[in-house]
C-alpha cells in the first residue's frame, strides 16, 4: 500500500532532520503521480526565520528533478502529537498539488493517522489565474 510506503520513506527523513534550534525533528514523503516518491526533512538556520520545512522541502527536490504532477503528501513528527503543515507550506503546496489531493499527517509515536487535503489545509488559496484579469 502506498501509504506504508510514504511512511516508510518519511520516517526515514526524520534521521536526516537539520533541526538543532527546535529539536523538532520532521520528515515528508511526496508521491508523484507515476508511483514515485520524493521526500525531505526540515532544514533549520541561526537565523531561524531560514528554516526549510520537510515539506517544502521534499516538494523542491521533486520539482527540481522535473516531477509536475503528484498523487499523495504524508508528513511525520517524532512527538506524540500529530501537526499540520505551516502557513508558508501550505501556499506552496497548493501551487502544485491538485485541491482534492491526500496529505497524511502521523507521527512516529503513535499508529494514529490523520487524513485531509490540499483545499482543506488552504481553502481560498491565491494561485496563478488569481494574478490576470480574466
Ligand atoms: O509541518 C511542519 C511544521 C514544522 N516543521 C518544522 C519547522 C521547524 O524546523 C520545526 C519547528 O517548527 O518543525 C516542518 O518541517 N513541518
Ligand atoms: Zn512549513
Amino acid at each position: 500500500m502506498s501509504m506504508e510506503k510514504l511512511k516508510a520513506a518519511a520516517t526515514k527523513m526524520l534521521l536526516q532532520a537539520y533541526a538543532p534550534y527546535s529539536h523538532f525533528p520532521v520528515g515528508a514523503a511526496l508521491l508523484t503521480s507515476e508511483g514515485k516518491i520524493y521526500s525531505g526533512c526540515n532544514i533549520e538556520n541561526a537565523s531561524y526565520g531560514l528554516t526549510n520545512c520537510a515539506e517544502r522541502t521534499a516538494m523542491f527536490t521533486a520539482i527540481a528533478a522535473g516531477e509536475r504532477h503528484f498523487a499523495a503528501l504524508l508528513i511525520i513528527n517524532s512527538r506524540p502529537k500529530i501537526i499540520t503543515p505551516c502557513g508558508a507550506c501550505r501556499q506552496v503546496l497548493s501551487e502544485f498539488c491538485p485541491p482534492q489531493m491526500p496529505i497524511y499527517l502521523t507521527t512516529n509515536q503513535t499508529e494514529q493517522l490523520v487524513s485531509t487535503t490540499v483545499a482543506d489545509m488552504l481553502p481560498g488559496a491565491f494561485a496563478a489565474e488569481d494574478l490576470h484579469d480574466d
